[in-house]
């Protein structure tokens, strides 16, 4: 007994002391800046799954303490150094150094590890880097041409149509009430359906829950599983199936074996699809300039071109994935915290009211052409996105050293980063920064008024790696509110003797949900406008 005790404490020393030699090697790689100091790193497993603390910061610090760490240490870029487990970094909130890291220099670069969940499936352009992204990009950007948006208009107004004449919907034109349990899995609903049908060209129809197999070619080959069930286990899945062992797969865990069954069903379908594809393009009757083509569709036509350049089948899948894990999730979770903040401001939800009411005239079927009229709508999803930005941090590695620059209440610091330092773009920290958002935490649509962002930074990113899908996402996301609230009423369902600014603060709460950053099952109450 004292032997093993004797044992575990040599150990345990041995241990400690190691530590200690990795702290102070961690400190110096972060070129000492002040930051937090904890016993794991926000990205390592356990704490990952541990809650925001003292000793802990998590996954969710840089929103639970956001606008208080950074102050404390006074400095708009800070390192998180962890004593036990994982690697220290370096987070910023500085949009000097976030253009530099996000500029598209050599000096940084995406890593194998940090991109792991959208690898499963192969390379993509999300997570390629160097000549390879290149390549990636060059085959990949063609998909979304301005012959996607005006079908996807389409698309989404007959799915908006489908969804509020389907069971369960009030559907007389008199004043009728529905409470909608869980905005986000509205909305997640929706954006599935919509990537199914505009990414793959799968017909999947809003009342069957969309677990209706169709009778297309394509989709025979996916007799295990109906598409729309596999694409949402797979979507949702990710995190699982990468922290699970293959091992474990074998213990007949039924959670498991049905993840694997549905990553099996999709990837059986998308090789039977771009097989498909590429024989219908062999016999040229689909072409690039076809506004019926769904984004992979276009991807098989572009990689056709690049002859012996092009995509695997491994890495065309990669991209199809990439389109569904960046398409469904990131936009489904904008829009249901733009639901519930309209429905929280009444007065801002009238403002938008007013402008769809005036180019939605009566009985006038809606189209792409309304978009750019409707810059209100398009402006309160951009702000429900910049109070909870999707894609919450961007990840890059040093590829050597790097003289990073940081400014702080307009001073500028810089600091000397070695290579193989971990650097986190933190997008929460930046867009609730008072310095470039004043009064950050108040849902004011009007900062969108009037601007251009395409090259700015944005929560879409920014320089050469960001969003593809941006316009996708915009277009979508105002076609399907503006349907909303031109014929709805949304209000949020208050406790007895709850104030509107304690439920924004019971309710609309920021986490990781799957791989994208967004708040979970907001309930709502929409009335019919008379
Ligand atoms: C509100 C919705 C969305 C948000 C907030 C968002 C955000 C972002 C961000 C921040 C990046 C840059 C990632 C980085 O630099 O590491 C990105 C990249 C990307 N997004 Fe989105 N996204 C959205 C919707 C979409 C949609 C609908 C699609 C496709 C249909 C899409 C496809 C992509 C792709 C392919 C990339 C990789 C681009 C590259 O590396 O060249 N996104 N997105």
């Amino acid at each position: 007994m004292i032997m093993i005790a004797v044992v575990f404490l040599l150990v345990l020393i041995a241990f400690v002391l190691n530590r200690c030699i990795l702290y102070r090697r961690f400190l110096s790689q972060v070129d000492n800046l002040p930051g937090l100091r904890c016993l794991f790193s926000p990205f390592s497993a356990v704490g990952a799954m541990l809650p925001t603390g003292r000793f802990n910061p998590g996954m969710n610090w840089n929103w639970i303490w956001r606008n208080r760490v950074y102050e404390s240490f006074s400095s708009d870029t800070i390192s998180i150094v962890p004593f036990v487990l994982g690697p220290p970094m370096v987070y910023t909130r500085s949009a000097e150094a976030i253009k530099q890291i996000l500029s598209g220099s050599s000096s940084f670069h995406k890593t194998a590890e940090t991109t792991a969940p959208i690898r499963l499936w192969g390379n993509s352009v999300f997570a390629a880097d160097h000549d390879d992204y290149k390549r990636h990009r060059r085959i990949v950007g063609p998909s979304f041409t301005s012959n996607t948006y005006p079908p996807l208009w389409r698309e989404s107004a007959s799915l908006y149509n489908e969804m509020v004449e389907s069971e369960g919907w009030p559907d007389s034109k008199v004043t009728s009430e529905i409470h909608i349990p869980s905005a986000s899995r509205l909305a997640s609903k929706f954006t599935m359906a919509i990537i199914a049908r505009c990414a793959f060209g799968q017909p999947i129809a809003w009342q069957r829950d969309i677990n209706h197999a169709s009778d297309s070619v394509e989709e025979k080959a996916l007799q295990d599983m109906p598409f729309g069930d596999a694409l949402r286990a797979v979507s949702e899945g990710a995190i699982c199936r990468l922290a699970a062992p293959r091992w474990a797969y074998k213990l007949g865990i039924k959670t498991l074996s049905d993840l694997d069954r549905a990553y099996t069903s999709l990837r059986k379908f998308m090789t039977a699809f771009a097989a498909f594809r590429r024989a219908e393009i062999a016999e040229k009757s689909v072409g690039v300039g076809s506004v019926e083509n769904d984004l992979f569709t276009r991807l098989v036509v572009a990689n056709e071109k690049e002859g012996k350049n092009g995509l695997t089948d491994d890495e065309l899948i990669g991209n199809t994935f990439a389109f569904l894990f960046a398409g469904h999730e990131t936009s489904a979770h904008v829009l249901a915290a733009t639901l519930a903040l309209l429905a929280l401001h009444q007065d801002k939800q009238e403002a938008v009211v007013e402008q769809i009411n005036a180019v939605f005239s009566a009985g006038h079927e809606t189209s792409y052409e309304d978009y750019p009229k409707l810059d209100k709508v398009l402006a309160c999803f951009l702000e429900a996105c910049r109070l909870f930005p999707a894609g919450a941090f961007l990840i890059r590695d040093t590829t050597e050293e790097v003289r990073l620059r940081s400014t702080t209440g307009g001073l500028l610091s810089t600091m000397t980063l070695p290579e193989g330092t971990r650097v986190v773009v933190d997008m929460i920290g930046y867009h609730n920064h008072p310095e470039y958002f004043p009064d950050p935490d108040a849902f004011k649509p009007e900062r969108w008024y009037g601007q251009h962002l395409e090259s700015e930074l944005t929560m879409f990113g920014f320089g050469p790696r960001a969003c593809l899908g941006r316009k996708f996402a915009m277009v979508e996301a105002v076609c399907f509110l503006a349907h909303i609230f031109r014929d709805w009423k949304l209000d949020i369902i208050l406790l007895p003797g709850e104030s509107r600014a304690a439920w924004r603060a019971r309710v609309l709460q920021g986490r990781l949900l799957g791989l994208a950053f967004g708040v979970k099952d907001v309930p709502l109450r929409m009335t019919r406008r008379v």
